[in-house]
């Protein structure tokens, strides 16, 4: 049975977790998400994507029982590979959510660091518990985490390796709305499919200025920036929308 589906429709895809009773992430899911990403970034009928484990769980982390087998040198040939598959999913050209229900620990939580927006539930826990196990987190949590919530706070939970609720994971910006369990996966197709509506260039233009932007320094950001606007120019959503407020007015917008 497949761990990992994209389901597609409405211009909306989900990549969905599907290995109970935790999915526990193993060495097929990651591969296949690298596989799905990749897809979802290809495709024209994805205009944004949502991350989701189903009702009960996100994901628990690395699966444990996997790991414990694996010596330093297997170890090393296979965390690039893994690293690549969630820069993969971050690096998806299109919004992307992720729709966290019950548990988003270890891998599960670096996973949701990989969506731009993240949705929980109230009774959802993140955190990053590799220290218990005498490791740190190696999908990308030790950077992704500190660039969201701040080093102090990323530190915080790695040493510790605690669990945060989604009240606190909403006060300190590790996840970015809290809704009733029942509601995730509703509440993240909405967010998803509204900016499915959205102008594609221009969403793709938002991400990557903004995530390029992250990693150097303001100077070259601005010129990121100003290469994809001036870019943006050229595009027909560009005519579009402009002639809208001009011909129909300010707030009809044609595409949100
Ligand atoms: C070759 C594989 C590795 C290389 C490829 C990796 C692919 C992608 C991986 C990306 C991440 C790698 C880097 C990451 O930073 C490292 C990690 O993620 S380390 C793991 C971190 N996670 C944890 O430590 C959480 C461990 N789980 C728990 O604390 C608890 O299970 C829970 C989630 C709090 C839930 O508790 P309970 O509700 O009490 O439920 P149980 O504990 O009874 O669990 C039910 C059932 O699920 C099994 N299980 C739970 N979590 C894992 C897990 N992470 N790995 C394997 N199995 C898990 C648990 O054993 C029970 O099984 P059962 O006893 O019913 O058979």
């Amino acid at each position: 049975m497949a761990t990992v589906n994209l389901e597609v429709s409405d211009g909306v895809g989900t990549i969905r977790l599907d290995r109970p009773p935790m999915n526990a992430l193993n060495a097929s899911i990651q591969d296949r998400l690298r596989e799905l990403a990749g897809e979802a970034g290809r495709r024209d009928d994805v205009r944004a994507v949502i991350l989701y484990g189903g009702e009960k769980v996100f994901a628990a982390g690395a699966d444990i029982k996997e790991m414990r087998d694996m010596d330093h040198a297997a170890m090393v040939l296979r965390s690039r590979a893994l690293q690549e598959a969630f820069t993969a999913v971050a690096r998806i050209p299109k919004p992307v959510v992720a729709a966290v229900t019950g548990y988003a620990l270890g891998g599960g939580c670096e996973l949701t660091l990989c969506a731009d927006y993240r949705i929980a539930a109230d009774n959802a826990k993140l955190g990053q518990p590799e220290i218990l196990l005498g490791l740190i987190p190696g999908a990308g949590g030790t950077q992704r985490l500190a660039r969201l919530i701040g080093p102090s706070r990323a530190k915080d939970l790695i040493f510790t390796g605690r669990q945060v609720r989604a009240d606190e994971a909403l006060a300190i910006g590790l996840v970015d709305r809290v809704v009733p369990a029942a509601e995730v996966y509703e509440q993240a197709h909405a967010w998803a499919a509204k900016l499915a509506q959205g102008p594609a260039l221009a969403l793709r233009a938002a991400k990557e200025s903004v995530d390029a932007g992250l990693e150097t320094d303001l100077e070259t950001g601005l010129a990121i920036e100003r290469t994809w606007f001036a870019s943006l120019f050229a595009t027909e959503d560009r005519e579009r929308g402009m002639r809208s407020f001009v011909e129909d007015g300010p707030g009809k917008a044609t595409f949100l």
